[in-house]
């Protein structure tokens, strides 16, 4: 499966590098959604890595595959083209700048809201919003059921406490796909900087390429083994607030690759923009304190969008942070 890269026409020359690394990490927790031990892997999992890939997840490889090759169509497509499904302010086709602030990666991406499914991008073919669709509610679907386990492993409370801010028809939720062409100047460029994902849980899927990367709690950077067949399920930072700090909101980047795309497909989802974030009351023992103050997804939104890619956007959040 080959993608055209695109002649890089702006000089990009300030763009973030990343400390090269190939340290390819074997010990991922695996979930394998049939075990009956799947829930207890999970939590361990969030609390350990804020990191875990999903198999025997259900969800067949043609109706990922069939997305895939529409993703691949739109990115071969000409620059003018592409061009017509952008600016992403705040949805849509976006190629190298990544957010409002200045950040930048070797990265050309499409960025979609779920919730406004009537949302049209010029430039996006009927059968391509047709998969997006029913991709992000397949998602949606694996997310729920991995939240729903989440709650009952903990035994916070009904099954759908988690699960329902998702369910929710005002869920503020997202997907994106993003295309990492190969990049000449090996190392010199990062694919997508190193962040951690604003909302409750991500699930990324991608093709056999490698290049994601998650920061382990003492900070070293290991590589994910890609798998084409699994989907990697992120700890977002309102999981983290949820959890009042049990779970940990993993830190990744993509590097690029100098041979292969890497093409990649990220549900991220978020609660409504009024849901308060704060500790789930039912986690907390007896005398605990909330480690945050108390904000809505909008408040934290609002906070996120003005921060770069790399900040510690929940730091801001903390009950131990003292404004100067
Ligand atoms: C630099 C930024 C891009 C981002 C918005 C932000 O200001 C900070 C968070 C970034 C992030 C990371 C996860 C997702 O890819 C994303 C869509 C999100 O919700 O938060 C991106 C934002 C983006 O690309 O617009
Ligand atoms: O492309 C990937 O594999 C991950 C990208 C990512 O972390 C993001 O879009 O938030
Ligand atoms: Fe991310």
């Amino acid at each position: 499966m080959v993608v055209v890269s695109q002649p890089v026409d702006e000089n990009f020359a300030h763009i973030r590098t990343c400390k090269p690394t190939s340290n390819i990490f074997t010990e991922i927790p695996v979930v394998d959604l049939l075990d009956p031990d799947a829930k207890t892997i999970i939590v361990e999992a969030c609390k350990e890595f804020g990191f875990f890939k999903v198999i025997n997840h259900g969800v067949p490889l043609e109706f990922i595959a069939r997305l895939e090759d529409e993703a691949i169509k739109f990115f071969n497509s000409p620059q003018p083209e592409k061009e017509k499904s952008g600016p992403p302010n705040p949805f849509g086709y976006g190629d190298k700048k990544i957010g409002p602030n200045g950040d930048v990666g070797w990265v050309e991406y499409l960025l979609f809201s779920t919730n406004s499914r009537k949302l049209i991008l010029p430039g996006v073919s009927e059968s391509f919003w047709s998969f997006v669709n029913e991709y992000v509610s397949a998602m949606r679907n694996l997310a729920c059921e991995v939240l729903e386990k989440t709650a009952e492993e903990l035994q916070i409370g009904p099954r759908d406490i988690l699960s329902k801010l998702l369910r929710d028809e005002k869920s503020d939720s997202y997907f994106r796909i993003n295309h990492y062409p190969p990049c000449p100047e090996l190392q010199a460029w990062s694919g997508f900087g190193d962040h951690t994902d604003p909302q409750i849980i991500s699930i990324v899927r991608s093709n056999n390429t490698s290049g994601l990367q998650i920061s382990l709690k003492d900070g070293t950077w290991v590589s994910v083994p890609p798998d084409h067949s699994s989907f990697f399920i992120n700890v977002g930072d309102s999981l983290q607030v949820l959890t009042n700090g049990r779970f940990r909101s993993v830190r990744h980047r993509v590097l690029a690759g100098s041979l292969n795309s890497r093409i990649s497909m990220i549900f991220f989802g978020g609660p409504p923009l009024t849901e308060k974030i704060t500790p789930l009351s039912s986690i907390m023992e007896q005398g605990e304190e909330s480690l945050y103050n108390e904000f809505t997804w909008y408040d934290y939104k609002k906070s996120a969008y003005k921060t770069r890619l790399s900040d510690n956007r929940l730091g801001l959040f903390e009950k131990s942070f003292t404004h100067n």
